[in-house]
């Protein structure tokens, strides 16, 4: 029934799509909602300053994550651990500015939440006020029921995150997390919470791909995979992974789509060796 529909709502009129829809409104959290109704899939990458983030809001990325990152891809921290609240608020600003119809999630760093409740919603209206994003995200399932239900409740979204949380690094390190029955147990127990505390979506991070199916069959909200197999509603990877910008060894989840790190270390090198050699400028780059 989802996949008919599906194809109906992209023959028949394509400004509903989240994807290779029209107009320029700015998606809302009921969209997203409605795309899994649906049965639609969508795409969501990280963006991390407003020029970046204008390039993908005018290629149709409908849904960027201002994510923590940040951390290790903007900011040059080893881990998404140091990251603060306010270097989050500043680069999710930016985003927006950069913008006009991406929904922009702002991702609640590590320190900014776990306090409690009241914590949570001091740090999230501050993303709401000083950054303008339209939801935010924080990780945890079970743990974070409060902190999901109060945001809600003050009328911020909520994009929850659960299998590998990154935050939380030095607990759990950088492991594929569901494996086995007890465990695929506990995803499934922190899915649901996630979803009865009101979040509108939820990343799966590093989970079998099977075990993410039946959360996606299970939840009525969309899930977000990361490392999570093809039956997600949607997918997200980190912009400066699949475009090959970021240096070093790949997860095995990321596709990487161009060679940024190429392109730009090549005109970096042409354009010193024109300085080097005084071929560049010539006289159409001077004034007279
Ligand atoms: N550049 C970047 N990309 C990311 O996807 C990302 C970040 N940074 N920082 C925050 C978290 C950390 N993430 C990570 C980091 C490492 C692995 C990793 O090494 N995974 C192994 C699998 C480990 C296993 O099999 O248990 C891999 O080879 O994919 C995965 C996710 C995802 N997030
Ligand atoms: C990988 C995504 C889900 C994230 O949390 C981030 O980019 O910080
Ligand atoms: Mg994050």
């Amino acid at each position: 029934m989802t996949q008919l529909s599906a194809a109906q709502t992209k023959s028949s009129d394509g400004s509903k799509a989240l994807y290779g829809g029209k107009g320029t409104r700015r998606i809302t959290v009921r969209d997203i909602a409605a795309a899994k109704e649906r049965g639609e899939k969508w795409p969501m990458l990280t963006a991390y300053d407003a020029m970046t983030a204008s390039v993908f809001d005018e290629a149709g990325i409908p849904v960027m994550l201002v994510g923590d990152s940040a951390g290790n891809c903007h900011l040059g921290y080893e881990t998404t651990v140091p990251v603060t609240l306010d270097e989050m608020t500043m680069l999710s600003a930016a985003v927006v500015r950069g913008t006009q119809r991406a929904l922009i999630v702002g991702d609640l760093p590590f320190g900014s939440y776990q306090e409690g409740p009241v914590q949570a919603l001091r740090s999230a209206t501050r993303l709401v006020k000083e950054a303008g994003v339209g939801a935010v995200k924080l990780e945890g399932g079970e743990r974070s029921h409060r902190q999901i239900e109060l945001l809600v409740e003050s009328g911020i979204p909520v994009m929850a995150h659960i299998g590998l949380t990154p935050q939380s690094v030095n607990a759990m390190g950088y492991r594929v997390q569901g494996r086995g029955e007890e465990a695929a147990a506990q995803l499934l127990r922190d899915a649901k919470a996630v979803q009865d505390a009101g979040a509108f979506a939820v990343v799966l991070e590093l989970v079998p791909a099977e075990l993410a199916a039946e959360v996606t069959r299970v939840l009525h909200i969309p899930t977000v995979g990361i490392g999570a197999g093809a039956e997600t509603d949607a997918q997200v990877l980190v912009w400066t992974d699949m475009m090959g910008l970021t240096g070093g060894r790949m997860p095995k989840f990321v596709k990487q789509y161009a060679q940024l790190r190429q392109v730009m270390g090549d005109a970096a090198k042409a354009f010193a060796e024109d300085v080097v050699g005084g071929t560049f400028p010539q006289d159409e780059h001077s004034v007279h």
